[in-house]
């Protein structure tokens, strides 16, 4: 059988097959294709103005590192006039994110970009392993989501920047829009689809120029450029539901390669119509909770309600947690409720302001990171020097 034809130049030999829509294309077009694509993101939603300095919240995974270097390819062939930065946040796991710090200090020299490391510890006085070692595993992730969000946050003002850009991929989207519909979360649904997130009150923007690229591309095209990347998971990482959604859209995705961005459209149409009343509540969360509730293991999994008390709110994080693995259950009377009982109450108007603690933007007097950390300071043994 002859080699078959890359159908964009119709010269070289076909060795992709495009997950996204199954085109036949040679490794050149496919790179040309994928970094295209992203520039039509860039451009069309006007995310970047001339002379803008950009934080890359940079991971070291596949979606940081591939967003790196395409934003540094980008900003070279377009002229975007961007100053780029990458952006590490050191969240003070052994045997993870020490190796994958390691690898973005490579990326720092491989693409000539300034690294800023930003840790937990120099932040909050405790690093994730010994927040996991004070309250175990279940419910670590909202520890980590909140204490993130803030840390990028923190790490971009320390550097003068106020944009921040995070590899969250297509596929992320597709799991979190598919998580929020099936927990009935418009609030959420509408905060997670929107490719930037800002609020007047709060100086740093965040935006995701991945939004439309299918993971599988986002592999395909740092191995075919030999980008340099960790793949290890957290190993605090479990989340029973959002693993669900992401089984269930990686089940669609191969009966139909289109569906991932379907469902991230559907994602966007759906937001569009949320009603004020609630999409106002969400500008304001979006500054506090960020991430968007969206992609990628980490700072997604906030909970909504925190509680004032830390016993509150631990045994909350627990519940929750045992309620996400729980999540599969199907109750009849869940089924046969009488409607009124099944109607949401809008969320209360919140107000912003100012961490009365650490001056954090935040719809409480204290914010999250501050009340978590008030629970966590209040079960540290006081050390003191003794004066004998
Ligand atoms: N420790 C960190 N420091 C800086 N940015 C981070 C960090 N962790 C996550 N991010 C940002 O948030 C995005 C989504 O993070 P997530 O934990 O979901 O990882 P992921 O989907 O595996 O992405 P990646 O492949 O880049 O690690 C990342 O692409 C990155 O931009």
């Amino acid at each position: 059988m002859p080699p078959i034809q890359c159908v964009a130049c119709n010269k070289s030999r076909a060795l992709i097959i495009r997950p996204k829509n199954h085109d036949k294309l040679c490794k050149q077009c496919f790179i040309q294709v994928f970094e295209d694509e992203i520039h039509v993101t860039i451009t069309r939603n006007h995310l970047f103005s001339p002379g803008e300095k950009i934080a890359i919240g940079a991971s070291g995974g596949k979606d940081s590192t591939v967003l790196a270097a395409v934003l540094k390819t980008l900003n070279e062939r377009h002229n975007y006039g961007l100053d780029l930065v990458l952006l590490s946040i050191d969240e003070g796991i052994k045997g993870y994110r020490d190796d994958s710090l390691e690898t973005v200090k490579r990326n720092s020299k491989q693409y000539d970009l300034p690294l800023e490391i930003v840790g937990y510890d120099e932040l909050y006085g405790w690093t994730m392993d010994q927040v996991v070692q004070q309250i175990g595993k279940k419910g670590n992730c909202t520890y980590c989501g909140v204490f993130r969000r803030q840390a990028l946050d923190r790490g971009a003002a320390r550097l003068g920047i106020q944009h921040v850009v995070t590899g969250h991929n297509a596929d992320d989207m597709a799991e979190t829009v598919m998580m929020n519909l099936l927990r009935g979360d418009l609030a959420r649904l509408s905060r997670a689809t929107s490719i930037v997130t800002a609020n007047p009150a709060s100086a740093i923007k965040r935006s995701k120029p991945l939004k439309y690229a299918y993971e599988k591309e986002i592999v395909l095209y740092a191995h075919h450029r030999n980008l340099d990347y960790f793949t290890t998971e957290c190993i605090y990482s479990p989340e029973a539901f959002r693993g669900s959604a992401r089984t269930l859209i990686k089940d669609l995705e191969r009966i139909r390669p289109s569906a991932i961005l379907d469902v991230v459209r559907s994602g966007e149409d759906m937001a569009a119509l949320v009603p004020k009343e609630v999409s106002n509540n969400q500008s304001i969360s979006a500054a506090t909770e960020e991430s968007e509730s969206t992609g990628g293991g980490c700072g997604r999994h906030g909970n909504q309600n925190l509680s004032d008390e830390f016993p509150n709110l631990n045994k909350q994080i627990h519940d929750n947690s045992e309620a996400g693995e729980r999540e599969i259950e199907i109750k009849m009377s869940d089924l046969t409720m009488p409607k009124e009982k099944k109607t949401r109450r809008l969320p209360k108007q919140q107000q912003l302001g100012r961490c009365v603690k650490c001056g954090y933007i935040s719809s409480q007097e204290v914010c999250k990171a501050c009340k978590l950390l008030e629970g966590l300071n209040s079960t540290r043994p006081k050390i003191a020097i003794s004066s004998t």
